[in-house]
């Protein structure tokens, strides 16, 4: 299970003057020297969901995401990963998560199958054991056509597949993807989305972020909801929009997005009644 409370983080801002003058309606979340990227989020996923992580752009979903992968420290909050403190125990629990997203990379000029290996070496599976993981993935992710290629070769969907391959080498009990099918083609979206569905069918908790709504509808149980650093929903996807038609769950997300946006402008945001 991952749970997350009172989640915070800024940034310093570059060239605060210049920012804070720039035209256009001032973010709220520019305050002073710091950029407050996330201010209050909040996400609950058990064992064998799907949670998706949604909000307009720049609402803060990456930061959190790199902040529960262990990438970045918050400054505020907690994040718990079955039972364990994040930055308490980071080591262990970092082994615990398999985390893409779009800086996570691989080394182009080995192949596929060299790339596997290699972080199967770092995450100290022994040969034998590396090499049915590359088998296994290379069937799941539909990569076995390419794996001998190195990934500069490679086309961006096929890139995806092999980056995901790589997140989950070693295992992992949790999964967290930032934003997994963007860019994809359409064969290549529905293998990545079988591959989260095997995830929750092997009782993993599943976090990705998105942009498509058609994929919440399709995949998610839960929804967390989060605009300009706020969580404005977190809670089952039936609550959100009665039900799991696309049309309705848009609807809803653009009326919380309004508002949201019209709460940050006003200060004093109380987090959102909605959460269940
Ligand atoms: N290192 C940083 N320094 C300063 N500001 C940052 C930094 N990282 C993120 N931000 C700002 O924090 C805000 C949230 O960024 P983030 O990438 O988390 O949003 P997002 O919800 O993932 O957006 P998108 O949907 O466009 O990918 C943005 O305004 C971004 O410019």
């Amino acid at each position: 299970m991952i749970e997350i409370r009172g989640l915070s983080k800024r940034f310093a801002i570059h060239n605060p003057k210049e920012a804070a003058e720039q035209e256009g309606e001032p973010d709220p979340r520019q305050r002073g020297r710091f950029f407050h990227s996330v201010e209050s989020v909040h996400l609950t996923c058990e064992p064998g969901q799907v949670v998706g992580l949604v909000g307009p752009n720049g609402a803060g979903k990456t930061t959190t995401l790199r902040l529960l992968s262990g990438v970045l420290k918050p400054d505020g909050g907690s994040i718990l990963v079955e039972g364990e403190d994040l930055h308490r125990n980071g080591d262990s629990v970092r082994r615990k998560i398999g985390f893409i997203s779009a800086t996570t990379g691989l080394y182009e000029r080995l192949s596929v199958q060299e790339n596997l290996l290699y972080f199967a070496r770092l995450y100290g599976l022994d040969k034998r054991d590396s090499m049915a993981r590359v088998e296994e993935l290379c069937e799941q992710l539909d990569l076995g056509l390419f794996r001998h290629r190195r990934l500069m070769d490679l086309s961006s969907g096929m890139k995806q597949r092999a980056n995901i391959a790589r997140a989950v080498i070693h295992r992992p009990s949790v999964i967290i993807f930032d934003e997994p099918t963007t860019g994809l083609d359409i064969m290549s979206t529905e293998t990545v989305i079988d591959f989260i569905k095997m995830q929750r069918d092997a009782g993993l908790p599943v976090i990705f972020s998105t942009h498509h709504l058609e994929e919440v509808s399709l995949l998610c149980d839960r929804l967390s909801v989060i605009v300009q650093g706020h969580t404005r929903f977190d809670g089952p996807l039936e609550a959100f929009a009665g039900g799991r038609d696309t049309t309705a769950i848009r609807h809803r997300f653009m009326a919380l997005s309004q508002s949201g946006q019209d709460a940050a402008l006003e200060e004093g945001i109380d987090d959102c009644a909605d959460m269940a």
